[in-house]
């Protein structure tokens, strides 16, 4: 097949940030996603749903002029979240999910919970309204190997907060193990998973073999391969609990490249090409519609979009740019490291 038409994807995981940076990378999404769950994870976070309404209003601000884009806002769950606010900011559809970080897990994250109990209240409300949990699903625990901490979360964080909520609906953002996988197959059809587009191409090799790679590093840290190769096999397989989150989280090259680099790959530009290659190699180009365009609506019972996105099969790679230009500064966009051949087409 050389050319594939899909209903226009939507991206269920993504980092916008603000200012400069937020008018720098918005048209990289724009250009291809009809909507994104957009993270909270500001300076200071959206916390309460006056923030959100701002920041909503900031990103419409930001939009290339005529484009038509639906921000889908989150809130940060803090210990100190309170339940009414956020059930009237969802009664509103101005937020379609809360985001909880565990403390310290990852970028900006220092006002994530630390006590699960506290937000027992928020919880149980949005059980109750049917409010999604997304949920980053990394133990912070200084001793636990940073390759096990979604494994262990799992076990000891996220099983025990489901069984503690019924009802509640959770989607596990990003996930980088073949654990992570397993347990979403097992449950009911209130958990849901993201799955990244860099998680699908890279293994922890890339990061580290033949030099440091920054650009590859990112939270939850790229795995081995038989954990790659279950996120393929989960994100190919057409299975509703699974669908497109890229977790596309720029930072200028000054701090990616650095001593002390932080964590985040850029893959808005290039995310469609990149898994229009992932599904053909697999021989599932088929199910390319139902991971990025059909499952995340459906869980977040959203409608699908009406509008379409047609992706070519061409003799010469796609290109894009090796960064993009923002007002913060340069940010890198993903490569893969070898060549693509699909592109959206205009
Ligand atoms: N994924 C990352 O490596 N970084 C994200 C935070 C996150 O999603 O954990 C960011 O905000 O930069
Ligand atoms: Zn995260
Ligand atoms: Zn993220």
């Amino acid at each position: 097949m050389t050319e594939l038409s899909i209903p226009r994807p939507d991206d269920w995981h993504l980092h916008l940030r603000d200012g400069a940076m937020l008018k720098g990378v918005l048209p990289e999404t724009t250009r291809h996603f009809a909507r994104a769950i957009v993270m909270p994870n500001l300076v200071p976070p959206v916390v309460t749903g006056a923030q959100a309404a701002a920041y909503r209003d900031r990103i419409r601000a930001a939009l290339p002029p005529g484009m038509a884009f639906e921000p889908l806002m989150t809130l940060y769950l803090t210990e100190e979240t309170d339940p009414e606010d956020v059930a009237a900011a969802a009664a509103t559809g101005l937020v379609r999910a809360v985001k909880l970080y565990p403390a310290g897990a990852t970028t900006n994250s220092a006002s994530g919970v630390r006590d699960f109990d506290k937000v027992r209240p928020v919880l149980e409300k949005m059980a109750e309204i049917g409010l999604p949990l997304c949920v980053h699903g990394e133990v912070t625990t200084a001793e636990l190997d940073i390759f096990d901490r979604e494994a262990v979360f799992i076990d000891t964080v996220l099983d025990p907060i489901r069984r503690a909520t019924p009802g509640l609906r959770v989607v596990m953002e990003h996930i980088t193990t073949k654990d992570g996988v397993d347990y979403a197959r097992a449950q009911g059809d209130d958990l849901g998973a993201t799955i990244t587009t860099h998680h699908l191409i890279i293994n922890r090799n890339h990061i580290l073999v033949g030099g440091i790679k920054p650009h590859y590093y990112c939270l939850p840290v790229a795995k081995r391969e038989i954990h790659r190769r279950a996120l393929v096999e989960a994100a190919t397989s057409g299975e509703a609990r699974f669908f497109l989150g890229t977790d596309s989280a720029p930072h200028i090259d000054e701090l990616k490249e650095s001593a002390c680099g932080c964590a985040g790959c850029f893959t808005a530009t290039n995310t469609m090409s990149l898994l229009a290659h992932v599904f053909e190699a697999e021989g599932r180009l088929a199910n390319l519609a139902a991971f990025a365009s059909e499952n995340g609506p459906a869980f977040y019972r959203l409608p699908v979009n009406t509008a379409r996105l047609t992706l070519v099969k061409t003799d010469a790679p796609a290109a894009w740019p090796e960064k993009i230009v923002t007002g913060a500064g340069p940010v890198t966009v993903f490569n893969p490291g070898f060549p693509v051949y699909w592109h959206v087409k205009d």
